[in-house]
């Protein structure tokens, strides 16, 4: 994370520098009208734009952003359609929060464009580039009350006082804070702090929402229930949102669509279904957590592994590839039946219990196993592998 707190407060002094010009700045105004207008975009939602209806909101095109030698983006290509949310996942310093700075404006590109709603903004600055911004701490003013934070950016566009106070009201519903203006930001719990934040960032009603680990302090718990309001109010709000997240969790839950980042290029993107049924290679089959990857050569229909023979779904062509067995397709049977292991390890995770086995030949392997049926720490099973959950990956990464 590059220096959210200060970039925060650094948008919303950059919005506060402007402000009397903001007063006359048509695209201001405009962007107060389009928040009185969520309920026509809610309603719009409800009547269900189909996929092929779906705008394309922003358009990123050969984004390249370099600090020095380093290349932080390369030549990145994104569409994010009206009303979607896109999730941006990716390991410390793949790009992601340059990636938002860049379309924030925060950031100059170095080549490529950002085009929001059909204009290049190129050389609109922050304040009416007409995205809202979220990063994940400090980023409340603490001498400003709930009400003071939430009417910031109206403030700042020259929104009449009535409207301010109405449309406040209304968003302090809307995330679920309801009559909270006049508490004090040191009030309030990690969780209510976020909603207020978020209700600030969605106030001027931002044409693009932009989330940097938007629930990243909190603990697991509440962002999992977050997760489910935000989702359910961007839905109710058509907000199209783009979110950057560590988590694969919440990206997973929030999103419409994924993009899994690497070295500042897009290894995969898809609806969270395709990408974890189907990861693009080994970068991002690891990346989210899927550590039965070995080396392999098919022939016929089924492929020489380090484990043995392992059969691979229909259609696969022959030669050498990576493959991936999900953990849910290594099954147990007797050791004498299957690639012979010593449970390794063990964990119980509510639902099923996680094994690790240890093969006698061969990498270790995760194995996901029924409660009832878990085997202990020290035994000795078999194991088999089903091809359904048998993924071939491209040879090289
Ligand atoms: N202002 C800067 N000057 C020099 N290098 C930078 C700057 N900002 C980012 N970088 C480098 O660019 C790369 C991408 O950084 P970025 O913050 O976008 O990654 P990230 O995916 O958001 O990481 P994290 O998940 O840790 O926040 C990193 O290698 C980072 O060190």
């Amino acid at each position: 994370m590059t220096e959210n707190p200060a970039e925060g407060a650094e948008v919303a002094e950059g919005a506060k520098g402007e402000g009397a010009e903001g007063v006359e700045d048509t695209e201001g105004a405009e962007g107060v009208g389009r928040a009185e207008g969520a309920q026509g975009v809610a309603s719009a939602v409800a009547s269900g734009p189909t996929s092929a209806s779906r705008a394309s909101l922003l358009r990123l095109g050969g984004l390249t952003v370099r600090f020095g030698a380093h290349t932080a983006l390369d030549t990145v290509d994104l569409d994010v359609a009206e009303h979607e949310t896109v999730c941006v996942l990716g390991p410390s310093g793949s790009g992601k929060s340059t990636l938002l700075r860049v379309i924030a404006g925060l950031q100059p590109a170095d080549a490529g464009e950002v085009v929001l709603d059909g204009r290049n903004l190129r050389t609109v600055p922050t304040h009416r580039r007409g995205v809202g911004l979220m990063f994940q701490d400090h980023q409340l003013f603490p001498q400003r009350d709930v009400a003071g934070n939430v009417a910031f950016g109206l403030r700042m566009r020259g929104t009449a006082r009535v409207e301010r106070e109405r449309k406040v009201a209304e968003l302090l519903d809307l995330v679920g804070l309801p009559g909270a203006q006049h508490r004090a930001v040191g009030s309030l719990s990690g969780g209510e702090q976020q909603r207020v934040a978020l209700a600030r960032a969605l106030a001027p009603g931002p044409r693009l929402l932009m989330l940097d680990e938007p629930l990243g302090q909190l603990d697991r718990g509440l962002r999992e229930r977050l997760v489910v309001e935000l989702r359910r109010l961007f839905g109710e709000l058509g907000t199209t949102v783009l979110a950057v997240t560590h988590d694969q969790g919440e990206a997973f839950a929030l999103a419409d669509r994924v993009v899994i980042m690497r070295d500042g290029r897009i290894a995969q993107a898809g609806t969270p279904l395709e990408v974890w049924q189907r990861p693009a290679d080994e970068f991002v089959a690891r990346f989210l957590g899927f550590d039965n990857v070995v080396p392999a050569t098919v022939t016929g229909e089924a492929a020489d592994t380090p484990w043995g023979k392992v059969t691979v779904p229909g259609g696969t062509a022959e030669g050498a590839c990576r493959l991936l067995v999900r953990p849910a397709g290594v099954r147990l049977v007797p050791a004498r039946e299957g690639l012979p292991c010593t449970v390794a390890a063990r964990t119980f995770r509510g639902t099923h219990v996680s094994l690790r086995l240890r093969p006698d030949s061969g990498p270790e392997l995760d194995a996901a196993c029924a409660l009832a049926a878990a085997p202990e720490v020290g035994d000795r099973v078999g194991a088999a592998f089903t091809s359904d959950d048998v993924v071939v990956l491209p040879a090289t990464d």
